[in-house]
């Protein structure tokens, strides 16, 4: 604030302590009804929120920027200084301003970061809000994910490549990592994340296990099974520290640390979770796998359906076990409509417990959890009348708490209000203390009225009445006509154009008890509240597991949902090298189809023996790109346990999905398409197993013809005689020459996505059949884009050459080199422009050899003059 310290007042010295604990951080400083900002903070607020930015004029701050807001906005404000980037300190009177006389006491109560966040309006509802920390050394990193508002932690360690997937696939709202690492992580994950760096200390080993022992209150990590994971463990116990520093500490929900079993889910390289476009693209506006699958009925439910696409499943048993359940709920439509009248009533039954665990649960709040309690035990015994037996098990584990249950139905307001403070949250008969009190504050009016009416016999004044106000309580009322009958002792306040009001020290006694009793009722039943909350938070870990198994059943409820909705069908996930797909669909594409336009089913059929690679020629905007796609949706969709846009689907398990599918977004970071495109097609080749699906799109597109069609042929060859891996895959390529590789690689073949011909026009078939495509069309493309008639009609005869040419064996080049030459002809001889035609005849009739310099200036002139006109 002020420059010199002499000249600072107590506040300003306050206000500069708090804020240098904080750097970075927007500090929002409560005085009396308002946060206030200062100086920069100021300057920022006022331009995020819209809020008026004013000058202090007092004494050396006059210079001083300020910016604020009631106290009661915050709930608006905070979210958009967050979204907008602002780390956030606010800064609370820690002390009631009316019992001190010094200056109140201050403090931050919490620090909002865009990763660390409980408010309802900065979080969203379908998604995770996590803080991923990550630890990393030259080659291996450890990751932790944490999400405060739901209590979800969990870590993984591996190579940089696998944490880098786990970033794409947890889409963290913000990344923690050691200051000292800026620009290796820059190098290594990219800037695509919101971060924050952190000394380099609490990065120890040691520190950072201490910090995870005493927070679970344990004498070792073994029993979450991360023991082994070092650099997971630094990255937990920073991710926890982080916290701390953030003023986050009352972290009961935290209850335990999980670690990502690879070895348990299908491998999906980063590109192919954006590729595939599962939860997001770079295109904002574009309909992701997840807005198509998500019927979910809880937010609970949408988040652990976001985790299960990017996490698909490659073990047989919980895969199989997840499409019993999902078709078992699909045919019995009865059971199917139990479970969701009954799930739609739990709500955000996850983020209301950590809630809280936080202490900021309201009490409509704790209602809404005794209400989905009561839905929990309704399920409870729905699971235990199936004979399903993992909608038995779901049952067995569901806990409807039914003590907690009971007493918040007991000592809760059945619609209380939102806020405790205003009294009227706890229920009558829990509290004698808090019964008598109520019935000398509100059971007032009665004795009121008899007062008047005693007052009114005794004076003979029939129209005397008692009233209430904020200036000095309550009185009576007396009109000017009797205005001679009121009593000597009464005390007059106020006179009125008909009347005069009058106050006695029998009301004033009794005002003082009721406005005392007041005070009492609202700091008791705050005490009886928070005592409520207290119990409630010995019952966290119950409760998360309720959430957990809820969000479970609504994700294969909302499976049986959507696959009856879509018609989709229950694959038969298999322990096979095969992959046969009747009748597939890309399950976005076929939603938003223009209206009366069907999607063109396709079959694809890839096994190890004899069909390992198939090379998919065909013209541009045919459909090679969806059908990689939905290949790929396919097999992730059925490992996930959900039922497949298909007629009949056979998959043998896939354990890694590589693509390499459209342009890629990596240009800000200055490499190349092209570049891109060779890394991502390098990592594919250096991971390939046995059972990968490969999905590659038009590789070697970015570089000549010649480059690419050798590294497209080279990679083809190189997924063939792999010795160890026949990894399955669809090679789209525009590059014709690579159907010759049939002729000599017998697990290659060749397909082609039709179109037919009909005159000038050719008109999309869609279907994949055997055999290689001749031209690509792209010149109709062009047309269809609304390429100008000029260019299109002269890359209609550069082609025709090309083509006449490359059949008569010449070489692609010599061509190209005659194709060039025309050019040349043609742009100096086919212009019809008047003037280039009369310079060219200038030029033409000259001689060069005869010309003198004066002559060549006079001509030049004379040219010259023709084009000004
Ligand atoms: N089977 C299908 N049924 C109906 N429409 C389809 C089908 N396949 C693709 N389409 C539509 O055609 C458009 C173009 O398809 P796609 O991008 O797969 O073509 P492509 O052959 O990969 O083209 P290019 O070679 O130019 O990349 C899609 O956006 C989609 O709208």
């Amino acid at each position: 604030m002020a420059k010199s310290a002499q000249k600072e007042t107590p506040l300003q010295q306050q206000y500069n302590q708090i804020k240098q604990k904080y750097p970075g951080a927007l500090l929002l400083f409560r005085v009396g009804d308002f946060y206030e900002t200062f100086g920069e903070d100021a300057i920022k607020a006022a331009g995020i929120l819209g809020i008026v930015l004013t000058k202090r004029a007092n004494g050396s701050a006059s210079n001083q920027e300020l910016a604020g807001f009631p106290h009661h906005s915050l709930e608006t404000y905070l979210p958009k200084l967050v979204r907008a980037g602002q780390r956030v300190a606010i800064c609370d009177q820690l002390e009631d301003p009316k019992t001190t006389k010094t200056i109140v006491k201050r403090g931050v109560t919490e620090l909002v970061t865009p990763g660390v966040a409980t408010n309802d309006n900065i979080l969203q509802q379908k998604r995770n809000n996590y803080l991923a920390s990550i630890y990393f050394e030259k080659n291996s990193a450890g990751v932790a994910f944490l999400d405060i508002s739901t209590g979800e932690f969990i870590t993984a360690q591996g190579n940089l490549e696998y944490v880098d997937k786990l970033l794409q696939s947890f889409a963290p709202s913000e990344v923690i990592y050691p200051k000292g690492k800026k620009q290796d992580f820059k190098d290594t994950f990219g800037d695509r994340f919101y971060t924050f760096t952190l000394d380099d200390w609490p990065y120890s080993g040691d520190y950072a296990y201490e910090t995870l022992l005493k927070h679970f209150g344990v004498q070792s990590l073994k029993g979450f099974g991360i023991e082994r994971l070092n650099l997971g463990i630094v990255a937990a116990g920073v991710a926890l520290h982080y916290l701390n520093e953030t003023e986050h500490r009352n972290l009961q929900h935290i209850s335990a640390i999980s670690r990502i079993e690879e070895a348990r889910y299908l491998w999906m390289d980063r590109f192919s979770i954006r590729n595939l476009e599962l939860i997001g693209s770079h295109n904002e506006n574009a309909v992701t796998l997840a807005d198509v699958l998500d019927n979910t009925c809880t937010p609970m439910g949408a988040r652990l359906l976001r985790r299960w696409i990017v996490m698909p499943l490659k073990e047989l048993k919980p895969i199989k076990d997840r499409l019993d359940v999902v078709e078992h709920l699909l045919t019995d439509v009865d059971l199917r409509e139990e479970f969701q009248q009954c799930i739609r009533q739990i709500g955000d039954l996850e983020r209301l417990i950590s809630k809280i665990a936080l202490q900021k649960a309201n009490p409509r709040e704790v209602c809404q959890l005794r209400k989905a309690l009561i839905a929990i035990e309704s399920i409870k015994k729905i699971c235990s009348d199936t004979d399903n037996a993992p909608l038995k098990a779901i049952g067995e584990q569901l806990n409807p708490c039914t003590t907690i249950c009971e007493k918040i139905g007991l000592e809760l307001n059945s619609e209380p209000p939102v806020l405790v403070a205003k009294g009227g949250v706890m229920a009558e008969g829990i509290n004698e203390e808090l019964d008598r009190l109520r019935k000398i504050a509100f059971g007032g009016k009665g004795y009121l009225l008899e007062i008047q009416k005693r007052e009114a016999e005794l004076t003979g004044i029939p129209s005397l009445k008692v009233s209430f106000n904020n200036v000095f309580g309550y009185y009576l009322e007396v009109t000017h006509a009797h205005r001679d009958k009121v009593p000597t002792e009464w005390i007059r306040k106020q006179t009125l154009v008909n009347a005069e009001r009058y106050i006695t020290p029998e009301l004033k006694e009794y005002e003082e008890q009721i406005l005392g009793a007041e005070e009492k009722i609202f700091a008791l039943e705050t005490t009886l509240y928070n005592e409520l909350l207290y119990t409630l938070s010995e019952y966290i870990k119950p409760i998360q597991l309720n959430a957990q198994l809820i969000a479970r059943l609504d994700v294969l409820l909302n499976f049986a949902t959507v696959s009856e909705k879509n018609y989709y069908v229950k694959p038969n996930v298999n322990d096979s090298r095969v992959i046969d797909i009747k009748g597939g669909r890309h399950p976005v594409i076929e939603k938003n189809l223009p209206p009366g336009e069907a999607y063109i089913t396709n079959d694809v059929f890839l096994d190890s023996d004899s069909q390992q690679i198939i090379i998919i020629t065909g013209p541009n905007m045919a459909g090679k790109s969806a059908l990689l796609r939905q290949t790929g949706l396919i097999v992730l969709m059925a490992q996930m346990g959900c039922f497949v846009p298909a007629k009949e689907a056979s998959i043998g398990l896939v354990d890694k999905i590589f693509t390499r599918v459209g342009a890629s977004d990596n240009l800000t970071s200055g490499e190349s398409t092209f570049m891109v495109e060779m890394n991502e097609t390098a990592s594919i080749l250096n991971n390939i197993s046995d059972r990968s699906l490969i999905l590659l799109d038009e590789i070697g597109r970015g570089t000549s013809t010649y480059d690419g069609i050798s590294i497209a042929w080279a990679i083809a060859e190189y997924l063939h005689s792999h010795p160890s891996a026949q990894a399955k895959t669809l090679f789209a390529t525009h590059y014709h020459e690579l159907n010759e590789l049939s002729n000599t690689f017998p697990r290659i073949k060749n397909y082609n996505v039709t179109v037919k011909e009909v005159g000038q026009q050719i008109i999309f078939l869609r279907k994949l059949v055997p055999g290689g495509s001749e031209h690509s069309f792209g010149i109709h493309v062009a047309k269809l884009a609304g390429m100008p008639q000029k260019v299109l009609a002269r890359a209609n005869d550069i082609l025709k050459r090309l083509e006449a040419e490359r059949t008569g064996g010449e070489h692609i080049k010599e061509s190209m080199k005659k194709v060039q030459k025309q050019a040349m002809q043609l742009q100096m001889f086919s212009i019809d422009d008047p003037i280039l035609v009369k310079i060219r005849d200038t030029l033409n009739n000259l001689d060069v050899n005869t010309l003198t310099p004066v002559e060549a200036m006079m001509k030049l002139d004379e040219i010259q003059r023709m084009i000004k006109g």
